[in-house]
C-alpha cells in the first residue's frame, strides 16, 4: 500500500496540457510539474509558450513548448507525434485549451460557432483519439483531464453574456467525458472533466470588467471569484494515482455556485 504522499506524486510521469501557455493551463502545468511531471506544452504562440517555459524552469519545472492551432484538424498528428517523440510516451493529457465568442443566440455568427465548437470540444476529440490509440491504449496507462466549465452545466440567466456556442461546447465536453470513461477504462485510463467557475484570465477579462470581481463573487457560497492555486488540487487529483478509482466525473471548481444556481 501506498502512502498519500506517494500516491499524488507525479515523478517520472509525462504530460502534455494544451492552451498551456497562461491562464489555467498555466496553473495546471505548475500542479503537475510541482508534483514532477515532465511536461510539453502546446498553445498557439510561440512568443507565450517560450515565456511560460522560462517561468516554469525558474520554479525548477522541466517543460517544453509546441505551437499548434488546435482549431485545425491537421494540427494534431503533428502535435502527438512530436509531444510522443519528446516525452517518450504519455501519461496525462490535459485538454485545457478553450475560447469563447459572444453574441445574440438569434444573430449569433455561423463562422464563431465553428471556431468555439472546433477548438472547445472537436479538437479535445482528436487529440484524445490520437494520444489514447498511440501511447495510453498500447501501454494500458492514462489520464485525461478535460477542462470544461460550470457554463456546461447550465444555461446563462437573462444578463449575462450570450454565449451559446461556448456554453453548448462546454456541455459536449461533459459527457464527452463521461462517454470516454465508459469505453476506455478497460484500458485503465480514466477520463475525468475539472468544471472551473469564474477565474481571471485573458479570455474572461470582458466578463469581468463588464460585471466587477464583487458582483462575480457574490454568487457563490465561498462569496469570491477563483485565484491562481485554486485549481491545482483538483487537477493534481484527476492527474495522479490518488484518483486511480474515479472516472467519468465532473468536478466544479467555483466556490459553490454550481450548488446553489
Ligand atoms: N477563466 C475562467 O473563468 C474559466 C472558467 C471555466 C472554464 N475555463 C476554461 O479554461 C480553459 C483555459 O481558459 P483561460 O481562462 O485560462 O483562458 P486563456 O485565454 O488565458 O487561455 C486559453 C489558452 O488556450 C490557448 N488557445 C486559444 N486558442 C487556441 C487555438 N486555436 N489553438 C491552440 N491553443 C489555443 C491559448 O493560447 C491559451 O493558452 C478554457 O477551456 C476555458 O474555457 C475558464
Ligand atoms: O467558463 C467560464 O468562463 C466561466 O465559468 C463563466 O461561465 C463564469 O463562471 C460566468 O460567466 C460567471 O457569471
Amino acid at each position: 500500500m501506498r502512502t498519500t504522499k506517494q500516491l499524488f506524486d507525479l515523478t517520472g510521469k509525462t504530460a502534455l496540457i494544451t492552451g498551456g501557455s497562461r491562464g489555467l493551463g498555466l496553473q495546471i502545468a505548475e500542479a503537475l510539474g510541482e508534483q514532477g511531471a515532465r511536461l510539453v506544452l502546446s498553445s498557439r504562440k510561440q512568443s507565450d509558450l517560450d515565456e511560460a517555459v522560462a517561468h516554469l524552469k525558474q520554479r525548477g519545472i522541466e517543460a517544453s513548448a509546441i505551437a499548434a492551432d488546435l482549431s485545425q484538424e491537421s494540427a494534431v498528428a503533428p502535435l502527438v507525434a512530436e509531444a510522443i517523440k519528446r516525452l517518450g510516451h504519455i501519461d496525462i493529457l490535459v485538454n485545457n485549451a478553450g475560447a469563447t465568442w459572444g453574441a445574440p443566440a438569434e444573430d449569433y455568427p455561423t463562422e464563431a460557432w465553428d471556431k468555439v465548437m472546433n477548438l472547445n470540444i472537436r479538437s479535445i476529440f482528436l487529440l484524445s483519439q490520437a494520444v489514447g490509440k498511440q501511447s495510453m491504449i498500447p501501454r494500458k496507462y492514462g489520464r485525461i483531464i478535460n477542462v470544461a466549465s460550470i457554463a456546461g452545466l447550465s444555461g446563462n440567466g437573462p444578463g449575462s453574456m450570450q454565449t451559446v456556442a461556448y456554453n453548448t461546447s462546454k456541455g459536449a465536453v461533459v459527457n464527452f467525458t463521461r462517454t470516454l470513461a465508459g469505453e476506455w477504462g478497460r484500458h485503465g485510463i480514466t477520463v475525468n472533466a475539472l468544471a472551473p467557475g469564474f477565474f481571471p484570465s485573458k479570455m474572461t477579462k470582458g466578463v469581468l470588467e463588464n460585471f466587477g470581481e464583487e458582483n462575480l463573487a457574490k454568487r457563490a457560497p465561498l462569496q469570491r471569484i477563483g485565484d491562481d492555486e485554486d485549481l491545482k488540487g483538483a487537477a493534481l487529483l484527476f492527474a495522479s494515482d490518488a484518483s486511480k478509482h474515479i472516472t467519468g466525473q465532473i468536478l466544479a471548481v467555483d466556490g459553490g455556485v454550481s450548488a446553489v444556481h
